[in-house]
């Protein structure tokens, strides 16, 4: 595995600095999320008296241990929960300090079970209510549009769907401002060198790490087919998250639920559905949900079977914008830190689709970074930009 030189560490992206876009996340959007998940379900005492006390906790307390039967307790031991217990949610990583909020939110709404709550996504509702919109009936018509548009043309609509799917990130809306969600345009594009890298022949597998379920899911979905279909991949591992995650990551049964709508609708989305559910069942189309997907730690730390199992495809394609940080190692890097630099370390080529929702960037010129601070427009953080950034074989 390359590392990066020490020296040239970067510091990792914390929560503690007043006014940062980490330490309001943790001020502002997680108290949120509590009070809509409290006012989605009709929770028993128990669990809102637990939402309440983590809600107490993560605002004002000190951070506090999973339960010793939690099913993950030795590896969030081995995440170094210990040594964050009793002290300010606001001294962790930013990553760890997410990565653990929503594990925490997992447990006092008792998604784990046992008992009648098992498995039931706190998130569900505002997942659900989107992906059967009228934004998602809209843009699944607009499929159809698809079978007159060149084979490359094509290619370039779905590259662009999929990259701006990237948006309808329920967490980030949370706290977006109506503004902010106008889309502006691509701080790096690096499409030609993903199509380039999708041309291997023979075809081999694709990997693809999801991010959010619905509006973005949908698009990567249409995507996968069109990899499938024009042979750019003999197989398309789509890697999960093993439970609800950051609001709106796709789960399993969120990917079902995405299959389910596809082949339901009328025209060509439902041409889409109906290939992409045989790809399933002729495993064309391999869904996966390694427990690290969930981790609190950079892809840099990905134990050996997940590595193992991705060195096998020809690429590794990273959706969103927590992807992007966990694949560079949430830093504040340099803007202009080389991107091939940081990734050198992952076992396949890899292109990272995004917008941009948090500080970290890299693999921009000076003069890009100086034309993009020039707008004032939060850049960085707003979703207002996106990039495809690639690192080839
Ligand atoms: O990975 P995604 O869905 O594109 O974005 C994840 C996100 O909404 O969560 C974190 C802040 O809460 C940031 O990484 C980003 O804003």
């Amino acid at each position: 595995m390359t590392e990066t030189p020490p020296e040239d560490v970067a510091p990792v992206v914390g929560c503690d600095e007043p006014g940062s876009f980490a330490r309001d996340v943790l001020v502002t959007r997680h108290p949120a999320l509590i009070r809509q998940v409290r006012d989605a379900h009709p929770y028993t005492p128990a669990q809102l008296l637990a939402l309440d006390a983590l809600l107490g906790e993560i605002t004002e307390g000190v951070l506090r241990p999973l339960p010793p039967e939690a099913h993950d307790h030795a590896a969030w031991r081995h995440w170094r929960m210990g040594e964050h217990v009793g002290r300010s949610w606001f001294d962790a990583s930013f990553l760890w300090a997410e990565s653990y909020f929503y594990r925490r939110l997992l447990q006092a709404v008792d998604y784990f079970g046992p008992g009648p709550w098992q498995g039931i996504d706190p998130f569900a509702p505002a997942k659900r209510a989107e992906l059967h919109s009228a934004a998602v009936d809209e843009e699944l018509h607009a499929l159809d549009t698809l079978p007159g548009l060149s084979r490359a043309d094509e290619a370039a609509a779905l590259i662009q769907a999929a990259l701006w799917g990237n948006r309808a990130d329920l967490g980030f809306l949370t706290t977006a401002a109506e503004s902010a969600r106008s889309t502006t345009g691509l701080v790096a594009d690096d499409t030609d060198r993903l199509w380039a890298l999708l041309g291997a022949e023979p075809p081999g597998t694709v990997a693809v790490i999801a991010d959010n379920a619905g509006r973005e899911l949908i698009p990567d979905l249409v995507l996968i087919d069109h990899l499938l279909r024009h042979g750019h991949a003999h197989t398309v591992v789509l890697h999960l998250k093993p439970q609800p995650y950051y609001v709106s990551d796709a789960t399993p049964a969120d990917l079902v639920d995405a299959l389910r709508r596809l082949a339901r609708a009328p025209g060509h989305a439902g041409q889409v559905g109906d290939r992409l559910w045989q790809a399933m069942a002729t495993g064309r189309l391999r869904p996966s949900a390694h427990p690290f997907f969930c981790a609190p730690l950079p892809y840099a730390a990905m134990p050996d079977d997940l590595r193992r199992d991705l060195a096998g495809c020809t690429l590794t394609i990273l959706k969103g914008d927590l992807n992007y940080r966990r694949l560079v190692g949430d830093r504040l890097w340099p803007p202009t830190t080389p991107f091939d630099r940081l990734t050198a370390y992952f076992p396949t080529p890899v292109a990272a689709l995004r917008t941009l929702k948090s500080d970290v960037i890299t693999g921009l010129t000076a003069d890009r970074v100086a034309e993009l601070d020039a707008t004032g427009d939060g850049w960085r953080v707003s979703g207002s930009h996106a990039l495809v950034q690639v690192r080839g074989a």
